[in-house]
């Protein structure tokens, strides 16, 4: 606490002591700086007293002290002045606040006349100038009360702006005291139109319910605007009166995406998270990290159960909206009649039906992060306009709504069909294919990357094994073998629920043969692993070799167009797949 900082009302003090009582008057801070005077130390203001002053000893022991004859006094016994000193007398008074010393308080006599007045009334004086002590330090707290306050409320101020809901404060009457800068945005009105307003004013809704006793929640519609909010009031009181209210005005959006954050649960699925070594499938993932980053439309082409959706939902990990949701939607799951609303989202009442208070769509969801589109072959012709339109303008508006609402959202789709295809039955419109064909990205079935089985089953038994809370099991040598022949129609998600499938009846730590299940048997049943165990291997080879080039000729046909399909799947020439089907008789 600083003296320094009320200087002009201790001067103001200084001067009328002088005018009262007709001595002149010191005043020091704690570090014996002269902060106000009167007469000839007027000049002096600013700088410190004489060294070892006899004021230095009131400081030092907190009492009172009449000084006389200032130039023979023992108390000014070192002081630098001695000798030269025109005081002919003094009374020096210590300024304290709760125990802390502020400064000192001098009266000084120059003439017999000032002198005799001191000496005659010390105690009365005294007494005076320990109000005058207290005024000064009562005026210095409140200065400074008053500057920690000005802080205080500029933090708060800070606070509250920087908040994502809009805040409303009103006295008791309503009238509205304060708003901040979220408020002004969600109300489209800027505060100095709104201090000293009736709450009313903007918020019609409000009528009576400030008087509410405990915090309330409400829908409100801002007055003039095609806009309504989702309210909270609580009043403020103060030993339990109520002495304002606060209005937090949440935007429903904001908040059905959090909950909807909140039940989807922030997925953290990564690239580390698709498994496989294949070059097949590292193509897709090296892809589909590259233009992660970007925010191009990517479209995910592959068989059911080859694991789009994992890719979708590492893409979007990977991208700079991953704190934002990622919202999927499967176009061919939803009965086209509710796919509309489901996508758009609605107003209340828009059709026989809805709900009255309207309801959110999947874009509007995924406001900032990432819509995934799965089987967007199954997204019925008349709403792929509709789409694009979205894509192109990045507005739209909800069934039986007026108002236009902007979209920012990463499109990620993916889909088994053939586009291209449909586009020719005029099933699927050529220009939204394009606007979704910028990245293709084709993810491989499991049987185009048989190398990968090994592994996949053992993160996949895994998972399982942990999310069932058993034991880890192993595959048995014979079990592996029927993995790689079995041709995966359900790719992983088949090899998934085989995995859990065994977990489940497999009694010993190792899965037998006899544990599979006969779909996959019947497979293994087949000529093309029936080695016997003291064949060569070169024989075991070509053995192998000839059966599954049989299976792939049984699988795909025996037509030149189909040859080259198997020679490309096995990734061969043509002509060594006819040199080898040749040596095994198969033509
Ligand atoms: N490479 C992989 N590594 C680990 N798990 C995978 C892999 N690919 C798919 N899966 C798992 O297989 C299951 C099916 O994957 P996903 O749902 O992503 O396939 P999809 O291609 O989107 O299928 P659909 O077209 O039927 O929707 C999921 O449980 C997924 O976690």
């Amino acid at each position: 606490m600083e003296l320094f900082n009320i200087q002009s009302s201790v001067q103001e003090v200084a001067e009328a002591i002088l005018t009262v009582l007709n001595v002149d008057v010191t005043i020091v801070d704690k570090n014996l700086n002269r902060v106000a005077a009167t007469g000839m130390y007027k000049d002096l203001i600013g700088k410190p007293l004489p060294k070892n002053c006899s004021f230095e000893m009131v400081a030092k022991i907190g009492e009172p002290q009449f000084i006389d004859s200032p130039n023979i006094s023992e108390k000014c016994f070192s002081c630098s002045l001695k000798g030269d000193c025109a005081e002919l007398a003094a009374i020096g008074y210590p300024i304290k606040s709760q125990g802390e010393l502020l400064g000192v308080i001098g009266l000084i006599a120059f003439d017999l006349e000032q002198k005799k007045r001191i000496q005659e009334n010390y105690d009365s004086l005294v007494v005076f100038l320990s109000k005058l002590g207290d005024l000064l330090a009562g005026n210095l707290n409140y200065i400074n009360t008053i500057n920690r306050l000005t802080i205080q409320s500029q933090e708060i101020k800070e606070i509250i702006d920087g908040l994502d809901n809009g805040i409303i404060c009103t006295d008791t009457m309503g009238k509205i005291k304060f708003i901040n800068s979220k408020a002004e945005d969600y109300l489209q009105i800027k505060s100095y139109d709104l201090i000293n307003k009736h709450v009313t004013n903007i918020l019609p809704d409000l009528n009576g319910s400030l008087e509410a006793p405990a915090s309330m929640e409400t829908r409100v519609t801002v007055k003039n605007k095609k806009k309504s909010f989702i309210i909270k009031i609580i009043p403020v009181k103060v030993k339990n009166k109520r002495v304002s209210s606060i209005i937090e005005i949440h935007k429903t959006t904001n908040m059905v995406r959090s909950a909807y954050r909140l039940i989807e649960g922030s997925s953290n699925i990564t690239f580390d998270h698709i498994i496989g070594n294949s070059p097949n499938i590292i193509k897709a993932k090296n892809l589909a990290k590259e233009v992660a980053k970007g925010r191009s439309t990517v479209l995910l082409r592959g068989e059911s159960g080859t694991g789009k959706e994992l890719f979708a939902r590492a893409i979007h990990n990977a991208s700079d909206r991953k704190n934002f949701p990622f919202v999927a939607i499967n176009c061919a799951s939803i009965p086209d009649n509710l796919l509309e609303s489901e996508l758009f989202g609605y107003e209340g009442g828009a059709f026989t039906g809805a709900s009255s208070q309207g309801q959110m769509g999947k874009l509007e969801l995924a406001k900032g992060g990432t819509l995934f589109l799965d089987e967007i072959g199954d997204l019925p012709l008349h709403l792929q306009p509709k789409i694009l339109r979205v894509l192109q303008e990045g507005t739209f508006m909800r069934l039986g709504g007026k108002e236009l609402i902007s979209v920012d959202f990463r499109l990620i789709t993916a889909t088994n069909r053939n586009l291209e295809g449909m586009i020719e039955k005029g099933e699927f419109r050529e220009d939204l294919y394009y606007r979704l064909n910028v990245i293709p990205i084709y993810i491989p079935p499991l049987r185009e990357r048989i190398e990968d089985i090994d592994k996949l089953s053992r993160y996949l038994l895994k998972k399982c094994c942990n999310r069932l809370g058993k034991e880890i099991k192993i595959l048995s040598q014979e079990v592996k073998e029927a993995f790689y022949r079995y041709n995966w129609p359900g790719n992983v998600r088949e090899l998934e629920n085989v995995v859990e499938y065994l977990i489940n009846v497999e009694k010993n730590k190792k899965i037998s043969f006899e544990s599979l299940p006969n779909s996959i048997k019947e497979h293994f049943n087949s000529p093309l692993l029936m080695v016997k165990k003291d064949n060569k291997l070169k024989d075991i080879l070509d053995n192998y070799e000839k059966e599954l080039l049989r299976s792939y000729l049984e699988e795909y046909g025996n037509t030149t167009e189909d040859k080259k399909k198997i020679s490309s799947i096995l990734g061969i020439n043509l002509s060594t797949l006819y040199r080898k089907l040749n040596k095994y008789n198969l033509q």
